[in-house]
């Protein structure tokens, strides 16, 4: 199959707002809003042609960008591959420089517009940040809030409630404390055995998990029908260590996964480590946001986001 490689950015500016803008009616996937971009040019690097249809659809210099996804999608006629960059400095006004509606919009109105199918999961890495937190065993309920306040004050947004050694009921009991007051500070990520119920809270499946949702839906005694249908606006995620699981995740379409160890760590030291260039491998091959886990912190984001991750995830390096 031969992909059309196109160049896409998902332009930032200081308030954080995203720009999007109106397709033509005669353009493929024509009347959509999309992430401004084309078609790289045979023999141009990817940055340069980034630049280059910046300049030409919104007359603006790109003066600082970076790779946030990179995406493969089969449309009927025609298959593309959507690299796509995070824009986070530019000189000049940005306008519609062939006419076409242009729009900036915050991420979480993202959710309000149309976008060609294979943009869902451009519009979650619009959305989601560098980096996801996964919260440390605590013994006590006042370390785990004080580190939460910490957290926030880093200006992490997207948690994972993980207390591993409570049983499913006194957890349940935690969770509803510590989102009646940090449930607005953060994106919430809960675990458990089933959907949680908790205004706004989202899923971090485990890997056991995941399999038994895609055997569910996809296995060989699936009903043919997809599973219960996705609460609106409530993140689904998962961990994955290897690409049987990334695959799987990928069907079962999930909004982004954790992929570890990448490095040793000292949690899991039996664990093999993938290593950064297998990481990249594996991310290569999926269409949605990954988070890299284990032996990264916050200093290996450039890394992280060398390998084509949305970020870092973790749990002590992470926990101020
Ligand atoms: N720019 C852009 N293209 C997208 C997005 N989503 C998506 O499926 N595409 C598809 O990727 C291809 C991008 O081509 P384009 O029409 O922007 O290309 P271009 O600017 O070089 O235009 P041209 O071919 O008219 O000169 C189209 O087939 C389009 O449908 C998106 O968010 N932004
Ligand atoms: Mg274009």
């Amino acid at each position: 199959m031969r992909y059309i490689h196109v160049m896409a950015a998902v332009i930032r500016d200081a308030q954080n707002r995203i720009l999007i803008a109106k397709r033509p009616e005669d353009a493929h996937q024509g009347g959509l809003w999309e992430f401004p971009g084309g078609k790289l040019e045979d023999g141009e690097e990817r940055a340069d042609g980034l630049r280059r249809e910046l300049q030409e659809e919104l007359g603006i210099r790109v003066t600082q960008a970076r790779p946030l996804l990179d995406i493969r999608h089969d449309y009927p006629d025609k298959s593309v591959r959507l690299d796509v960059w995070l824009v986070t400095g530019f000189e000049g006004q940005a306008h519609g420089a062939e006419g076409q509606p242009v729009r900036w919009v915050s991420a979480a109105e993202l959710d309000d517009y149309d976008f060609p199918a294979a943009n869902a999961p451009i519009v979650r890495a619009a959305q989601l940040p560098e980096v996801y937190l996964i919260t440390p065993d605590v013994t006590d309920e006042a370390e785990l809030f004080s580190g939460l306040e910490r957290a926030r004050g880093m200006g992490v947004r997207l948690v994972q409630l993980r207390q591993s050694r409570l049983s499913a009921e006194t957890y349940r009991d935690l969770a509803q404390r510590v989102l009646a007051r940090f449930g607005d500070d953060f994106q919430w990520l809960l675990k458990g055995d089933e959907q949680p119920v908790l205004p706004g809270a989202g899923w971090h499946l485990t890997s056991r998990q995941l399999r038994q949702m895609w055997l569910q839906d996809f296995g060989p005694d699936a009903s043919g029908q997809t599973g219960e249908a996705r609460p609106k606006g409530r993140l689904l995620a998962a961990s994955c260590h290897d690409a049987e699981e990334l695959a799987m995740a990928a069907e079962v379409a999930v909004d982004f996964v954790t992929l570890s160890p990448v490095m040793p760590t000292a949690t899991h030291p039996d664990a093999v480590p993938l290593g950064w260039e297998l990481a990249q491998e594996l991310i290569r091959t999926v269409s949605m946001p990954v988070y890299v886990l284990g032996g990264v912190g916050p200093e290996t984001r450039a890394r992280a986001f060398a390998v084509g991750a949305q970020g870092v995830a973790g749990i002590r390096r992470f926990w101020g």
